[in-house]
């Protein structure tokens, strides 16, 4: 089982992203074999290190930049063997960072992480590349910190929402998988039941990559958090019933009004909820909140592979192959159905426009 999860009640120290031991690669957690494998893979070129981000292998926003500031440095170490001049390892360090930077566009954590790593280099340009890359392994290994203690706060925060024996709906995975411990949509749920609280899970299997079926109930399960697995056209009638007392979902884009993206279908969900008169949260560290976004609108949704639809998980075809398909990512849940957005520097609340700027003030 990948040590990602609960130990003797408590949250264990994750495995899904990490530096190898010699710090000359990023080793992580397979996301694509979960839940029947658990297999980790070795990235030490940029090619494979693309490759995991663009094939899921490593997802969710905060996992994402984490595992890419982590590439950026292994990478670095290998620019600075052949290039010792600071001009030609910052063009050569540049090249490798827009290369993994047009992997996926919608998680903003990913160009986030690329340029604070780019802004590490640029500002140390008078000390030598062997120096820039030691500093560049501290900043990569501190935007691992940072995201836990954010995942720690954001799960204190989400907490306060919900009671003991709550109804919790969500939507493809936000736990420890997709970050850096706790997660953000899952965080309040695992910190609750560290302290020996109990919720009613209902996770939405997430169609097509099935993140909710192959990696939230396989998180709770494992951690023994009471999870019910639906089909995502099921969350309306466990509204309906009165099992849901709240809906928390992750992010991988806040534009500045408010509007979130995350995985496609959770713009259903929050309709869903505003109809059944249930809270919907959006849970998310401030990494994923993009203040140059004024609405959703500005938000690139990614588009992928129809034969993700078509023939991923299932054994033969389950369309005819000349059948086109429209598979967006993600989409974008408007500001109004959004009762908050729940960050490791508290909880939000509409007017938008101004509580989140708020974040951002010193
Ligand atoms: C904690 S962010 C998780 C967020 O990322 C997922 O997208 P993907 O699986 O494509 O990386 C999904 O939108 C989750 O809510």
């Amino acid at each position: 089982m990948a040590e990602f999860l609960m130990e003797d009640g408590e949250m264990a120290q994750p495995e899904n992203v990490r530096l190898s031991e010699d710090g000359k690669a990023v080793v992580i957690l397979d996301q694509t074999q979960l839940p029947n494998v658990t297999e980790f893979l070795t990235l030490d070129t940029p090619k494979k290190m693309y490759d995991a981000i663009f094939e899921l292998q490593v997802r969710g926003a905060p996992a994402i930049g984490i595992c890419a500031g982590y590439c950026m440095y292994v990478l670095s170490g290998q620019i600075a063997e052949e290039t010792k001049d600071y001009e030609g390892f910052l063009a050569k360090f540049r090249e490798q960072k827009e290369y993994l930077n047009s992997s996926r566009p919608t998680a903003v954590n990913l160009s986030w992480a690329l340029n604070r790593m780019e802004n590490t280099v640029v500002a140390n340009k008078e000390r030598s590349v062997e120096e820039i890359v030691e500093i560049l392994g501290a900043e990569a290994k501190e935007i691992q910190a940072e995201d836990q203690r954010m995942c720690r706060a954001i799960s204190e925060y989400g907490l306060s929402l919900i009671k003991d024996g709550d109804g919790i709906l969500t939507h493809c995975n936000a736990g420890p998988l997709a970050t850096s411990s706790y997660g953000t949509a899952l965080g309040p749920l695992f910190l609750g039941k560290e302290r020996g609280m109990n919720f009613h899970v209902f996770s939405d299997e997430t169609r097509p990559l099935l993140q909710g079926a192959r990696l939230t109930s396989y998180e709770l399960q494992k951690a023994g958090i009471d999870v019910t697995l639906i089909c995502d056209n099921m969350a309306s009638i466990v509204m309906k019933n009165g099992w849901v007392q709240a809906c928390f979902v992750g992010c991988d884009r806040v534009a500045a009004n408010g509007d979130a993206a995350n995985k496609i279908g959770t713009s259903g969900v929050a309709i869903l909820a505003k109809y059944y008169g249930i809270p919907f949260y959006v849970l998310g560290p401030t990494s994923t909140i993009d203040m140059n976004c004024k609405t959703g609108a500005d938000i690139k949704i990614e588009l992928r592979n129809p034969d993700e639809i078509k023939k991923k998980f299932y054994e033969k075809p389950m369309a005819l192959e000349e059948v086109k398909c429209y598979n967006p990512a993600f989409d974008v849940t408007d500001h109004e159905l959004i009762a908050g957005i729940i960050t490791e520097k508290g909880i939000c609340r509409a007017p938008y426009t101004e509580s989140l700027v708020k974040l951002f003030e010193d």
